[in-house]
């Protein structure tokens, strides 16, 4: 069997004393679309930001395909695209050539770059914008360049936290078929959303996280139909239970 696009073993990382990611396993297969839910300070963005090899983890290992993120990590990142929840935008270079500068940065020739880029760009009204400066967008048009400069080395695996914050509904819409079609192509998605809506709607998993811990993993419907509860109501009573250690 191929290895995993992203395997992630007995993941911790503390920060002093303070456990923020408390040894999680998480696996993403060809398709999937993974959502990690979880309340203010569960550690998700942690979670992420070791994922993306921004932040060490204290203990545990990542593996994106055959490549140990410790080990090789420019091997696993060239498999992987990340989407920071605040837009990680240079300043001073216009929309056009934060794409370019992006893309070149995996070896993409211009040409290749605006044939992947552009009909992304388009879909998400991005064009007329296009030769402005891109910290003079708003938030979320920063967040829709971010996601297509991510997208143009077609990463195996695409890791985005709270992608759709600041997104009105009509480009969020957009990001979700997005996301859906890039799926389907057989890459992989890890999201962070306190969404659950669209958490429902748009992952195969989704993990729960509570101070740290992985509290509940499964497809949306599975664990709606194992609980009895929506959602919602089954994320408020086991964080709720965390809270009271009940
Ligand atoms: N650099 C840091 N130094 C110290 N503590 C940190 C650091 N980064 C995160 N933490 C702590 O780790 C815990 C998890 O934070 P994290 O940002 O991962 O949560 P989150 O689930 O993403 O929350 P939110 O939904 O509010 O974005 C929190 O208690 C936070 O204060």
């Amino acid at each position: 069997m191929p290895p995993a696009l992203l395997q992630v073993s007995h993941l911790s990382r503390t920060f002093g004393t303070m456990t923020a990611v408390d040894d999680i396993n998480l696996s993403l297969e060809p398709g999937q679309l993974l959502g990690l839910l979880g309340p203010n300070g569960a550690g998700k963005s942690t979670t992420i930001r070791m994922l993306a090899g921004l932040l060490e983890p204290s203990s545990g290992t990542i593996r994106y395909q055959e490549w140990s993120l410790a080990e090789h990590p420019t091997e696993a990142k060239r498999l992987f695209g990340y989407v920071a929840d605040q837009p990680l935008i240079f300043p001073l270079l216009t929309g056009w050539e934060y794409v370019q500068f992006v893309g070149g940065l995996y070896g993409f020739s211009s040409d290749e770059i605006k044939r992947k880029a552009w009909p992304l760009l388009e879909r998400f009204h991005l064009i007329p914008a296009i030769h402005r400066r891109a910290d003079h967008y708003s938030h979320g048009m920063q967040q829709k360049l971010a996601l297509v400069a991510q997208l143009v080395h077609e990463p195996q695996v695409l890791l985005a936290d709270e992608p759709t914050v600041g997104l009105d509904p009509a480009s969020a819409a957009e990001m979700s078929h997005i996301f859906r079609e890039f799926c389907q192509a057989g890459h992989a998605i890890l999201i962070s959303t306190h969404l659950l809506n669209m958490a429902q709607e748009l992952c195969d998993t989704v993990v729960i996280l509570s101070k740290g811990r992985l509290i509940a993993e499964g497809s949306p419907q599975a664990l709606v139909d194992n609980a009895g509860d929506s959602l919602q109501e089954l994320f408020l009573r086991l964080t709720r239970e965390e809270d009271t250690g009940s």
